[in-house]
């Protein structure tokens, strides 16, 4: 008899049928799994355009993704809070959390990836001009870690909520922006130009920082948090490219050397990004020690 209840033939036995008695399965006035969850509103969102068979999966993967993105938002929001207070140590989980959550991202393109080139070109033109360009969550996403380019604004100007809270964004400090500033009021030298600039550009290299940070990384004992801040960062960078990466490889198998619908080039495109980091001085440290 297996030590779930359940016999061979199915049937539960009787002891435990006698705990299953006791459950009281009725939801008519409690709130139940489908209320707490909204089910209803989550799965009412899967509407395919066509008939055809891939469709489904192409819509549940978007939506699993955005899901796990929101998360994340929430996660570096949360992070950043914490690093202004001073308190690094209430950072990791968050940050240690979005790491693992990328890595749910980064598998995602495992499922999409059984879709071939044939199953995605019988619903493609349905998607018309829409592409992953207009993900408001992919973009706040790229913005809370230091990505700023104000083009990458304008798919976002018909909505008037998302464009003024990725504005928001755009003109914050970013978490590297958040990290530089405790470095500095640990006491640790950081170019004031990196403390007081115009947060909507892009963080550019220094030197200095890097040097920075190569203080922290030699000196471990003494800036334990410095440290482990500054790995968890890397996690996320490395978690972050490997996405880009995935993403490009598949919509190569996919879709080649085709234009995207989003009007880019497409995979070459998507190349581009993988040469972009978010935090350079902590890759160059590597070389430096
Ligand atoms: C068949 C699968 C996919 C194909 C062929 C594809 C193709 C593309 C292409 C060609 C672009 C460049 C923009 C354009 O011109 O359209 C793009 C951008 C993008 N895609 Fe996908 N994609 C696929 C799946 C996904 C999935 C599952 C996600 C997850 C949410 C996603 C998110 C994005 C994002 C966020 C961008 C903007 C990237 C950036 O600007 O750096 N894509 N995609
Ligand atoms: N850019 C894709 C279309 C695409 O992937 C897409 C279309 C609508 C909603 C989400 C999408 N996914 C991410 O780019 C293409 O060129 O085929």
């Amino acid at each position: 008899m297996p030590e779930c209840g359940i016999s061979e033939q199915g049937m539960t036995n009787d002891q435990d049928s006698r705990v299953e008695a006791s459950i009281d399965l009725d939801f008519t006035d409690r709130m139940s799994y489908g209320d707490y969850l909204q089910l209803d509103t989550l799965l009412s969102a899967q509407k395919p355009l066509t008939s055809e068979p891939d469709e489904p999966l192409f819509i549940v993967i978007h939506h699993v993704q955005e899901l796990w993105i929101s998360l994340i938002l929430h996660e570096l929001d949360f992070a950043m809070a914490a690093i202004r207070q001073d308190r690094p140590g209430v950072a990791f989980k968050a940050l240690a959390r979005v790491a693992r959550i990328q890595e749910q991202l980064v598998s995602a393109w495992d499922v999409l990836s059984t879709m071939t080139p044939s199953d995605y070109l019988t619903f493609r033109a349905a998607l018309g001009q829409s592409s992953g360009f207009q993900s408001h969550q992919y973009r706040m996403m790229e913005m809370k870690l230091g990505a700023k380019d104000e083009k990458m604004l304008a798919p976002h100007r018909h909505h008037a909520e998302h464009h003024a809270r990725l504005q928001a964004a755009f003109k914050a400090p970013s978490l590297y922006d958040e990290a530089i500033a405790l470095l500095a009021r640990q006491g640790l030298p950081v170019p004031d130009a990196l403390l007081n600039r115009d947060f909507s550009r892009n963080h550019a290299y220094s030197e200095a920082l890097r040097d920075t940070w190569l203080t922290v990384y030699r000196n471990t004992d003494r800036y334990f948090e410095l440290y482990e801040l500054a790995e968890k960062l890397v996690d996320v960078e490395d978690k972050f490219q490997q996405w880009r990466f995935r993403h490009m490889k598949t919509v190569q198998r996919i879709i080649g050397f085709k234009q995207g619908t989003g009007g880019s080039s497409g995979v070459g495109y998507l190349k581009t990004a993988l040469d972009r980091s978010f935090f350079p001085e902590l890759w160059d440290v590597r070389t430096a020690l």
